[in-house]
């Protein structure tokens, strides 16, 4: 059995959905604090918070758990700006005591979401798993902390690990089951959704006099099923070759804050206001990804990752979820 923690989450029901679609069995396990209950509908569900240790030895003591793909965490870089605290008890700490339970009932294989925002601004572009890693705020660092952890762990204790280091997830499920709900929500493309359903009055470019054509900040948005197909073929390389690996995950095209409000506008048809702001703390200018490593070693390729198919996706999803 797979255990996903943090699988109500955004990213985590899209790759428990594609799991179980593929007939392997899961359980989920979340805290529901920014996870939703509607999301864990694939699979069995246990509720808890990796904090409470109790509840994590009794989840791995009541089920035939042989692997963990961990997405749980806190997730906004500007937050945690604001409250570092939060992001190292959550993030760290509550991956150290993932690790240890998992270490305690012999489970050996872990596929950690990791981030782009680990390399801080970057020295060249695009940029490859041996950049130099010296994050611009403390989320980076609680997810760079845990990569250390497990690396250490792999050498004294044989955990076996995939690090994912993801670029801009986007988009959503194109079935509608799921999709991006971050309450409150901070991205980029779902923002300029809410403007376009009316829900939010502008979107906010935070910063326009960044070194790039036209200054606004250029990100690799991936989208969430080429990421969820990702996982699934780290999960395999694991088990394949016993290998332990890093790997970008992005498509290698970068797109400006600009860039996607224009391609959003011409989809949707409809106005979407925007007003200059401040930048905001803790965004590097460019980040943009050379995946060539899980091109090769996993066979991964974007199928849905061109900035079209992202925006039309979250389109549909985002209509749904203003209807809920
Ligand atoms: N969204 C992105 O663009 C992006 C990019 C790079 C990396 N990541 C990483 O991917 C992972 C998933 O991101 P997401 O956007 O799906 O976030 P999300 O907030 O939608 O999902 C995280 C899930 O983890 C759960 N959770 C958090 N702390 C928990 C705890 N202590 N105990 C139990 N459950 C807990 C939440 O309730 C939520 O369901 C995160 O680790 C994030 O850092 C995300
Ligand atoms: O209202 C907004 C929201 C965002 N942006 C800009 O749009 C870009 C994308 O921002 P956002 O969608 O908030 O994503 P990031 O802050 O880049 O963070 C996401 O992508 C990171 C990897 O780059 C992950 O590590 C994080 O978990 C994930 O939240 C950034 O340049 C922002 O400054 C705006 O201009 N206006």
């Amino acid at each position: 059995m797979i255990l996903v923690v943090g699988g109500a989450g955004y990213i985590g029901s899209h790759v428990v959905k594609q799991l179980y679609k593929n007939g392997q069995d899961v359980i989920v396990f979340d805290n529901f604090k920014n996870g939703h209950r509607e999301f864990a509908k694939w699979g069995k569900c246990f509720e808890g918070d990796l904090n409470d240790i109790h509840t994590l030895n009794q989840l791995f003591e009541t089920n035939q758990i042989n692997s963990v793909i961990h997405f749980a965490a806190y997730a906004y870089v500007n937050e945690s700006v604001m409250d570092p605290q939060k992001y190292y008890l959550n993030n760290v700490m509550g991956s150290l005591n993932l690790l240890k339970a998992m270490l305690t009932h012999n489970v050996k294989e872990i596929v950690f979401s990791s981030t782009c925002a680990t390399y801080g601004n970057p020295t060249y572009i695009p940029i490859t798993e041996c950049h130099i890693q010296k994050p611009i705020n403390p989320y980076g660092w609680s997810k760079l902390m845990i990569e250390q952890v497990i690396k250490d762990y792999h050498h004294a204790y044989g955990l076996q690990y995939a690090i994912l280091r993801y670029f801009n997830a986007a988009g959503a499920d194109i079935e509608g089951e799921v999709g991006e709900w971050h309450e409150p929500e901070t991205h980029l493309i779902p923002i300029i959704l809410q403007v376009a359903l009316e829900e939010k009055d502008s979107v906010q470019i935070f910063g326009t006099d960044y070194e790039t054509p036209d200054g606004t900040c250029i990100r690799d948005y991936i989208h969430v099923m080429d990421l969820a197909d990702a996982h699934i073929k780290a999960m395999n390389y694991i088990k394949g070759t016993q290998q332990s690996e890093v790997f970008n995950l992005g498509t290698g095209n970068g797109f400006s804050v600009n860039e996607v409000i224009n391609t959003a506008r011409s989809i949707i048809e409809k106005p979407i206001r925007v007003v200059e702001s401040q930048r905001r703390p803790g965004d590097p200018a460019i980040l943009i990804a050379n995946s060539n490593k899980a091109n090769n070693l996993l066979k991964w390729e974007p199928q849905y990752s061109d900035l079209r198919t992202i925006i039309s996706s979250a389109w549909k999803w985002q209509q749904i979820l203003s209807m809920k």
